[in-house]
C-alpha cells in the first residue's frame, strides 16, 4: 500500500466509477463471498486488491454488490467516508453458527447503525450457516443483536444457507423490492 494520500486517492478514484451499490458486509468469515458466488450472478471480480481494501463486486440485474469486511483494518469511516453517496442499501451478513463473537457483531452492527451516513438505508440481515446443527435460530439472533431496537429503517432478517443456497433468492429479492428495483 503506498503513503496514505495516495491510498485516499484511489479510494476516490474507485468511489466515482462505481455506481449505486448495495453494501454487503459483515464480519470474517460470514459467508458474503460464498453468498455472492451461490446466488449465481456474475463473476465476483476482484477490483482493486492492491491498496489492501479488498474490494469484489458483482451485478444482479440492475444491481452492484459490493462486499469489504468490518474487520479491515481501515475501519469503517474511511470506507463510508467515499462509498456512502452510492450505497442504496446493505446486506449484513452474520454467521449464525459463531455464538462466540456475537456480542462483538453487536457492538460492530450498532457501529454502522449509527453511522449518520448511513442512516436510513434498508437493511437485509442473512443469517448465514443455518444448515448447521448448532446454527442460532433467527429469534435468537433478533434477540442477541437487539434487532428489534433498530428504528427508522426498514430491516428484515432472513435465514440462509450459502452452502445449499436456501433463502439467498428470497433476501435478495426483497431487498430488490424494497428498493423497487426488482420486477
Ligand atoms: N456450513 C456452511 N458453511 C458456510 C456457509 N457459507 C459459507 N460457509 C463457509 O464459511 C467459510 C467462510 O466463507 P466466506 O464466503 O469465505 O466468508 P467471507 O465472509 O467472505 O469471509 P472473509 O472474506 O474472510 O471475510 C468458508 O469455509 C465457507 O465454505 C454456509 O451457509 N454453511
Ligand atoms: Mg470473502
Amino acid at each position: 500500500m503506498g503513503n496514505s494520500s495516495s491510498f485516499e486517492i484511489s479510494l476516490k478514484q474507485i468511489a466515482s466509477k462505481e455506481e449505486a451499490r448495495i453494501l454487503v458486509t459483515g464480519m470474517n468469515w460470514a459467508g458474503k463471498t460464498t453468498i455472492l458466488y451461490k446466488l449465481n450472478i456474475g463473476e465476483v471480480i476482484v477490483t482493486c486488491p492492491t491498496i489492501g481494501l479488498i474490494l469484489e463486486s458483482v451485478r444482479f440485474r440492475n444491481l452492484t454488490f459490493a462486499i469489504w469486511d468490518l474487520g479491515c483494518s481501515l475501519g469503517f469511516k474511511t470506507l463510508w467516508k467515499y462509498f456512502h453517496t452510492n450505497i442504496k442499501g446493505i446486506i449484513f451478513v452474520i454467521d449464525s453458527n459463531d455464538r462466540e463473537r456475537m456480542d462483538n457483531l453487536k457492538w460492530l452492527l450498532q457501529e454502522m447503525l449509527f453511522e449518520e451516513m448511513l442512516s436510513q438505508l434498508p437493511i437485509l440481515f442473512f443469517a448465514n450457516k443455518q444448515d448447521l446443527p448448532n446454527a442460532i435460530s433467527l429469534n435468537e439472533i433478533t434477540e442477541k443483536l437487539e434487532l428489534f431496537l433498530i428504528r427508522g429503517r426498514i430491516w428484515r432478517i432472513q435465514g440462509c444457507s450459502a452452502i445449499r443456497g436456501d433463502g439467498l433468492y428470497e433476501g435478495i429479492e426483497w431487498i430488490s423490492h424494497v428498493l423497487n428495483f426488482g420486477s
